[in-house]
């Protein structure tokens, strides 16, 4: 399993070690003592998720506000997405700042989302199943947005041949500039 720290370093994309044969393939998609050696951290995950969306999904910005943060450990068992994490920490010096990964069920990638940053994903194939893991529970009241494609964050979204489409509520999300955020 390697880790490679992105452009925000706290951000890190994980390539699992792919074990095929005639059968398909074997891999192990999560080990607790090698990503916490990997990342510094001792996160553990409580809470397991999985959506599935059509193409031209886009289901973000979101985050949960303290003590709710959620860490996520991100990956699609099926399709492909365009993957985004925005650093929300006003004390980080990539503040404002985000980065991004084609995740896809051919290629296994992970990324790892620390708590402190906003989280999204725009579905590139015709459908996906995107899986993650999370380092805090559900919690409603802090859940917290950014509007997607705000023009002070300026995330390089994917063109793609369909419309994107999201939730009202995503429709909805704050400005970087109106949003809450990590002290
Ligand atoms: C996130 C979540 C949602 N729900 C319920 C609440 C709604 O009735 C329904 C759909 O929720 P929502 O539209 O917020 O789902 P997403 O748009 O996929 O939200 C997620 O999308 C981005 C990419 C994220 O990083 C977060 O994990 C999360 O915000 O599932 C739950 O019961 N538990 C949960 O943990």
């Amino acid at each position: 399993m390697k880790f490679t720290p992105l452009a925000i370093p706290d951000v890190f994309l994980i390539e699992p070690k792919v074990f095929g044969d005639a059968r398909g393939f074997f891999l192990e998609s999560f080990k607790q003592d090698s990503f916490n050696a990997a990342t510094g951290t001792s996160y553990e995950f409580i809470q397991d998720n999985h959506s599935r969306s059509s193409k031209g999904v886009l289901r973000g910005l979101h985050y949960q506000l303290p003590p709710h943060a959620q860490g996520k450990l991100v990956r699609v068992t099926s399709g492909a997405v365009f993957d985004v994490a925005v650093d929300i920490r006003r004390s980080s010096s990539t503040f404002g700042q985000w980065v991004g990964a084609e995740l896809t069920a051919e290629n296994h990638h992970q990324l790892w989302i620390p708590p402190g940053f906003a989280h999204g994903f725009l579905v590139l194939s015709d459908t996906a199943d995107f899986v993650y893991k999370t380092t805090a529970y559900y919690a409603p009241e802090s859940d917290r947005g950014l509007l997607w494609n705000d023009v002070d964050i300026g995330i390089a979204w994917p063109s793609l041949d369909v419309a994107f489409s999201l939730s009202e509520k995503d429709q909805k999300q704050p400005t970087f500039k109106l949003a809450e955020m990590f002290d």
